[in-house]
């Protein structure tokens, strides 16, 4: 069986009413870095880009967004350093497994800022929104992908109800190029 992600293979079950967040933990066996997230999580998908942080054998990465106030790091602060100071997302990394805690981004005027990615299985907390749609889909051939493997990984994302996109979905889309329009006077303010 073709394997996307330990979270997404055998399907998911949907977000929990009133969920209200939980405590992510990185892979250390000792000492571990814990972020608590204050909040249920939106725009949750899978992301085939390459700077997005994968389990072990995963070919996709599931990954959500939190407002930045609801992000605190509880625990191995001092673990954490940025795995590539000039990306627009600024993501924290556990220096010792690798394991991506939360990805923030800085400059006020992105479309998303405000808004920290995460990613959700790193909790053992079950009631967190599902993936909804699969983002950056050819990318996975960046990671070395057979690019022959394309139609039938997209299919079983369709399968799973995670229709592919190859950057983000239709809405998400809309709402950055709106953000710039408005920003540029294209759309009154
Ligand atoms: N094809 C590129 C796409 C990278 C990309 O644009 N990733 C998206 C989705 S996470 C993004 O918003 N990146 C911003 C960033 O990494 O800072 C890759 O796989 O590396
Ligand atoms: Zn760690
Ligand atoms: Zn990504």
């Amino acid at each position: 069986m073709l394997k996307l992600h330990p979270s997404i293979d055998n399907g998911f079950p949907p977000a929990s009413p009133g969920f209200a967040g939980g405590t992510l933990k990185c892979k250390c066996a000792s000492n571990p870095v814990t972020v608590r997230i204050g909040s249920q999580t939106a725009h949750n998908h899978a992301c085939g880009c390459t700077k997005c942080w994968k389990p072990e054998g995963a070919i996709f990465a599931q990954i959500a967004v939190v407002g930045r106030d609801n992000v605190n790091v509880t625990s191995g602060a001092e673990k954490l350093q940025v795995v590539d100071p000039s990306a627009t997302i600024q993501r924290y990394a556990c220096r010792d497994c690798g394991t991506h805690m939360y990805g923030r981004i800085e400059n006020t005027k992105h479309p998303f800022y405000g808004l920290d990615f995460v990613h959700t299985e790193l909790s053992d907390e079950t009631g967190w929104s599902p993936p909804e749609f699969a983002a950056f889909v050819s990318s996975i051939i960046e990671s070395g992908v057979n690019p022959d493997s394309m139609p039938e990984i997209r299919a079983r994302l369709t399968e799973l109800g995670l229709q592919p996109y190859d950057c983000l979905s239709p809405p998400l889309m809309d709402a950055i190029a709106t953000h710039i329009a408005k920003q540029t006077g294209a759309l009154p303010a």
